[in-house]
């Protein structure tokens, strides 16, 4: 028998399984091998020459999947890489992470998507599957190559133009039309673009009394309201992104009663931040969509409690100083979200008691996972914590709370709205088809990437 490469073996021993039960948990070769009572896989012969990490206090879920990253490359690389990028999501708990198209040149043909996955695929941090964009340059004329993309090497299943509408109907249709061929998703950045010109917080009391022009709830319920009809007419998957107003969670709430096939995200900066933030005028708080109203956070984390909202997805979005540190008219919209993303959800619905792990496992893995389709084959994500599948792990320490700082992050930018605070929850390792990219808390270098090639699966 040849010696086993213990790269991607590890037993971990005594962690609370979604939170729950206690158990030692046995992956050999990248696949789960046992799950069984704590204390016991110790004494399992297979156990014998692989790593153990003590998981005593710990939570272990499922590697994360996050359905919306800026990575930045091609074009930002001051601000993000691939590299960097996917470093800083293992150092969040994600095991995937899908790469928005909104980069330089637009990922709107299969050469720019099938860089990225390579990128991603040489990075050996995170899966990385890259989001095509629905129109030409993302300027909302014309189509992109859709089809091309998704029988690209990186088999594209979502697409966006995020950052911007698909305001068009016309060209919306189109799309949705257009995904079915391969079940794919749009998913919609929801902004009216007449409603929002020149817009720069959250239109209400704060914007009226701080000077900063409005940007009104309607401006994205609007496109909502349209999108999930269009959707029932044309039979197709609608994905809605960063949903943040109370308006629109009853909107998706409204869709799905009719059993339309919607799905819906929140960030954790929505659950979790108000437009009060403005006040300030700190730029770390300028965010697209605007960081809304109490009443809001109020009503996306009751969306998400009871799954009118499907997903939590981070909208890291890194931006470099000069685009950050200016003042907050002249400002990018965006914030960083990788590594702080399980710590808010903690904060704002584990430890209000709104949410399980087992929720948080549902909402960060296995339905983002589903929405992307990349929860099938071989290099699955956002699979059950079960004998066969595929080992990607997440332990978190619920008890531990830290200060951020954002200059310690694994992210290249800075402009997370949580310096400074304090947060629950921290990721004390991933496991990436039972290799380890973080451990003790700390990113670990790949020592050569796993094989992961999306074209076979
Ligand atoms: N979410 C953001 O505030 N910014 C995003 C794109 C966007 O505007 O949605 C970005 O790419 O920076």
């Amino acid at each position: 028998m040849s010696p086993r490469t213990t790269t991607d073996s590890v037993l971990v021993t005594g962690a609370a399984l979604l939170g729950e039960d206690l158990r030692d948990v046995l992956v050999l070769d990248g696949v789960i091998a046992a799950i069984a009572d704590a204390g016991t896989l110790a004494a399992d012969p297979r156990a014998a020459d692989v790593r153990h990490v003590d998981g005593t206090g710990l939570v272990l879920l499922p590697g994360l999947v996050d359905l919306h990253t800026h990575l930045r490359e091609p074009g930002r690389e001051d601000a993000e890489t691939v590299l960097s990028g996917t470093r800083a999501a293992a150092a969040g708990g994600f095991t995937a992470v899908h790469a928005m198209a909104n980069t330089t040149p637009v990922a709107d043909t299969a050469g720019v998507v099938e860089q990225v996955w390579r990128l991603g695929r040489d990075a050996g941090w995170v899966d990385v599957f890259p989001v095509g964009a629905v129109s030409v340059g993302l300027e909302g004329t014309q189509l992109a190559e859709l089809g091309a993309m998704a029988t690209s090497a990186a088999r594209v299943r979502v697409f966006s133009d995020d950052g911007k509408c698909v305001h068009d109907p016309v060209l919306m249709r189109r799309a949705l039309e257009y995904v079915k061929a391969f079940d794919g998703v749009v998913a919609q950045h929801a902004q009216e673009p007449r409603l929002t010109e020149g817009a720069q917080m959250h239109e209400g009391v704060v914007s009226a009394e701080i000077g900063l022009r409005g940007w009104p709830a309607v401006a994205e319920e609007a496109i909502i309201a349209r999108d999930v009809l269009l959707a029932e007419h044309v039979g197709s998957r609608l994905h809605v992104c960063h949903l943040s107003t109370a308006g629109s969670v009853e909107i998706i709430r409204w869709a799905k009663s009719r059993g339309l096939p919607v799905t819906a995200e929140v960030t954790p900066h929505h659950l979790f931040l108000t437009d009060e933030h403005a006040r300030g005028y700190d730029p770390v708080f300028k965010v697209n969509p605007p960081l809304r109203t109490e009443a809001d956070v109020e009503a996306v984390r009751a969306g998400l409690a009871d799954g009118t909202i499907d997903i939590v997805a981070t909208d890291h979005a890194p931006h470099s100083r000069e685009d950050k540190d200016c003042e907050w008219d002249a400002a990018a919209f965006g914030m960083t979200g990788l590594e702080t993303a399980v710590g808010v959800v903690q904060a704002a619905m584990v430890d209000t008691g709104r949410m399980t792990w087992a929720d948080v496992a549902r909402v960060m893995s296995a339905n983002p996972a589903r929405i992307g389709r990349v929860d099938e084959g071989p290099t699955a994500q956002g699979r059950p914590l079960a004998v066969g599948e595929p080992a990607n792990l997440t332990l978190i320490d619920p008890a531990v709370r830290a200060v951020v700082v954002p200059r310690e992050q694994a992210t290249q930018s800075e402009n997370s709205p949580y310096r400074g605070a304090e947060l629950p929850g921290r990721v004390v390792a991933t496991f990436l088809r039972g290799r380890a990219t973080v451990l003790d808390a700390r990113p670990v270098a790949p020592a050569g990437a796993t094989a992961f090639d999306g074209a076979d699966a």
